[in-house]
């Protein structure tokens, strides 16, 4: 069985964060575990609440997994403030995963900041030299890049100022521009266009979770980085086609369409 962890933000509506980590990794066959570093009361429509967990219990999650349960990947989500950013810049430094998947989480899809503006430095500093790649969605490239972001061209631009930082890749998302999904593959010496239809839905809540823990998971599983990516990309296409329609605001992807489709079930 491969191992994969998530370190990110519990979202109490089940689309995004921690549960829809685990439930991509369920999806993929990987054994899923967690740390948990803020619990979040949202739903479709909103966050009413953040509570941070402490920097030190932050790092006893690590901890304990790492010791006992070592991850064929990782996975790093909301990481919210610097002293939650340092503590798992710690855990990084002392047990050393390889293939470390950082999802520059800042708002959500409802409008909510996830990352205190702060931290944006620290995240910048501290985990993106330990990561193998990062897959910031549009206004996140355009945090870290410090430039405006418009089309295809603009994405390259910002993937090579993002790669700047000591990452070994980075996928720019599209999701959040006008035209196709395009994403844009950069690993320092080629760039790679992913491309697909734009799905007509506001169910989209988790699809940038669901994505980064896809491309974990593909990892776990021994794919190299650019399979896993493309991978991923094939999975979040057909997690948001099949996306639930619940709650009265933006819906959650829908990760089990396909295994249950391979298995004749109905959904
Ligand atoms: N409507 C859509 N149709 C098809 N693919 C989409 C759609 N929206 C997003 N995607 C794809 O989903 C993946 C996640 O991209 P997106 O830009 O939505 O991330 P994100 O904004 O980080 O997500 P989140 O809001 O959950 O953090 C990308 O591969 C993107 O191309
Ligand atoms: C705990 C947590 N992590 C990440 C997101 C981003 O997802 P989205 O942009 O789809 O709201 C979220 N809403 N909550």
């Amino acid at each position: 069985m491969r191992l994969a962890l998530t370190i990110a933000g519990s979202d109490s509506g089940g689309g995004a964060g921690i549960q829809a980590d685990l439930k991509t990794f369920s999806a993929h066959g990987v054994f899923g575990m967690s740390v948990i570093t803020s619990v979040t009361a949202q739903n479709t429509k909103a966050v009413i609440g953040v509570e941070d967990v402490s920097p030190e219990m932050v790092y006893l999650q690590i901890k304990a997994v790492f010791e006992d349960l070592p991850p064929d990947a990782v996975k790093i989500g909301m990481v919210s403030s610097e002293s939650i950013i340092r503590s798992v810049a710690r855990g990084l430094d002392e047990f050393g995963p390889e293939k470390v998947v950082l999802d520059p989480v800042m708002i959500s899809k409802s409008g909510h900041a996830l990352l205190k503006p702060n931290a944006v430095e620290a995240l910048k500093k501290e985990l993106l030299p330990r990561c193998l790649v990062v897959t910031p969605n549009i206004p996140e490239a355009e945090a870290l890049s410090g430039m405006s972001i418009k089309g295809v061209e603009d994405m390259k631009r910002a993937a090579e100022r993002i790669m700047s930082y000591g990452c070994r890749a980075v996928v720019v998302k599209g999701g959040h521009l006008e035209g196709d999904a395009l994403d844009v593959f950069f690993n320092g010496r080629e760039f790679r266009e992913l491309k697909s239809e734009k799905i007509c839905t506001r169910n989209t809540h988790g699809t940038g979770c669901t994505f980064s823990s896809a491309v974990a998971a593909n990892l776990a599983l021994g794919y190299d980085l650019f399979t896993s990516v493309r991978l991923a990309k094939e999975y979040i296409t057909v997690a948001i086609k099949n996306s639930l329609n619940i709650g009265g605001g933006v819906g959650p992807v829908h990760h089990f369409y396909e295994l249950y489709r391979r298995s004749g079930l109905n959904v």
